[in-house]
């Protein structure tokens, strides 16, 4: 199949869970070259589209395409290969060491990178993500924010062109935090795809070219910082009070009190 088309698009999209209407009549798409923040409240339906982005839940209405391919048309294999999703949340499954966690990320190149490349890329992905002293560390004896990393360093490993990754910075110290949306926004600006669901408004706006807002299932606006980011918006669809400025050039966000 050719997807040489990276471009991901929703078109009508809608998903039902145990019969509850959770994405309504979705319409985005995703571009190579663009750091995206899907943001909104808690439950208004940001992991359940990064779900069906990813291909892991069907939408019940519209579909998810790539290029002129429906997602479910592309086989799981070639998906592996073009996908890495990280979840919300993922328990360990058993006491492997972090750098065999991280290796799962090259399965689905199977013996197309010899033996010592593999092991060569786990290595420089771990210390990507300032995890290389817990290489042989089993995952159920890590912290949060270690599990964490070494997570992400499994998103990273394959270099997939796609990266869609929920809440990847939730369990992150503040500088580990920052250092990976450094990593995501140098992934972007190489040419892939990154989708990531943020609380972090802050973060969001500083990093990320474009937001998508969702509210109660629905995309409530879809833009630049500036333009989602706006005190009114903000204020009816979180309850607080903030300001989007600019500072020295940069964009920055401040969150003021409940309104
Ligand atoms: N497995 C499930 N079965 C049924 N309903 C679900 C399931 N998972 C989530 N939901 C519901 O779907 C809606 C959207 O949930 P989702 O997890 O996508 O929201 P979210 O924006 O990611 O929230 P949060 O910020 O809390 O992570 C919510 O109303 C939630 O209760």
């Amino acid at each position: 199949m050719n997807t040489t088309d990276l471009t991901l698009c929703c078109d009508n999209l809608s998903l039902q869970r145990h019969r509850r209407a959770v994405l309504e009549n979705i319409e985005c798409a995703f571009s190579p070259g663009e750091l995206t923040a899907v943001i909104g409240p808690n439950g208004a339906g940001k992991s359940s589209l990064l779900s069906c982005l990813a291909g892991v839940l069907s939408p019940s209405g519209g579909h998810v395409q790539l290029g002129e391919h429906l997602l479910s048309a592309i086989s799981a294999a070639e998906r592996a290969r073009l996908f890495a999703y990280l979840p919300q949340q993922e328990a360990p499954a058993w006491a492997m060491a972090a750098r065999d966690l991280v290796a799962l990320g090259l399965l689905p190149w199977g013996r197309a990178i010899p033996a010592t490349e593999k092991a060569q890329r786990v290595a420089d992905t771990l210390a990507q993500v300032d995890a290389h002293t817990l290489a042989q560390r089993p995952v159920t004896q890590l912290s949060g924010g270690e599990l964490r990393r070494v997570q992400l360093a499994r998103l990273l490993v394959g270099s997939a062109p796609l990266i869609i990754a929920d809440e990847p910075g939730a369990a992150l110290d503040i500088r580990h935090q920052l250092q990976l949306m450094q990593t995501f926004r140098a992934q972007a600006d190489s040419g892939k795809s990154v989708i990531l669901a943020l609380h972090d408004l802050g973060l969001a706006a500083r990093y990320c070219d474009r937001i998508l807002l969702l509210q109660a299932g629905r995309l409530r606006a879809d833009g630049s910082p500036a333009d989602v980011l706006t005190r009114e918006r903000v204020g009816e669809v979180y309850g607080i009070h903030s300001e989007f400025r600019w500072r020295d050039g940069r964009p920055e966000f401040v969150t003021g009190d409940l309104l």
